[in-house]
């Protein structure tokens, strides 16, 4: 079993050591400093942190070079129950565009008159350029 966790800046890989025992342990992965070079990407690295892992990385079918190669990043032991199947994808908050709090009915008001000036300037302009020629 095979899981990816992320702590603060930090991404790590969790894969598991020995399914058998009653308290399953999965190993962690620190693999901050692999995402550059990850010949897969950082993008499926990333979204395969703070969760269990395994199921992503056995489904690329990872040589044994690759295989090999997470003996660099191993940070330690996590016990399986404590790592979630699945990250929960919490959006990144929302900035307030509205800064100066003017008013919503301000602002509305403003979308709907707005055009409406501009095409009453067109029409006087069109208006006045058609009567003085
Ligand atoms: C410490 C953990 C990992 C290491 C050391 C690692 C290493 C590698 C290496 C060496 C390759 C090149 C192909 C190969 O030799 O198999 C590769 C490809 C790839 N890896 Fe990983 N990988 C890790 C974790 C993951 C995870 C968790 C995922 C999925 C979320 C992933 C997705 C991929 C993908 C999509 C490719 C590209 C396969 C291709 O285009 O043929 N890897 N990885």
């Amino acid at each position: 079993m095979i899981a990816l966790a992320v702590k603060a800046s930090v991404a790590l890989d969790i894969i598991n050591s020995s399914a058998s025992t009653h308290l399953s342990l999965n190993k962690v992965y620190d693999v901050t400093k692999f995402l550059e070079d990850h010949p897969g990407g950082d993008e499926v690295l990333l979204s395969a942190t703070g969760k269990d892992a395994s199921d992503d990385f056995e489904d690329v079918g990872h040589s044994s070079s690759a295989r090999a190669m997470m003996d660099e990043f191993y940070v330690g032991d996590v016990d399986t129950t404590t790592v979630p199947t699945k990250t929960q994808y919490i959006a990144p908050k929302q900035p307030h565009y509205n800064q100066d709090k003017t008013s919503e009915f301000v602002i509305k008001l403003l979308q709907f008159l707005v055009p409406l000036v501009i095409l009453g300037v067109a029409v006087g302009i069109r208006f006045y350029t058609k009567s003085s020629a």
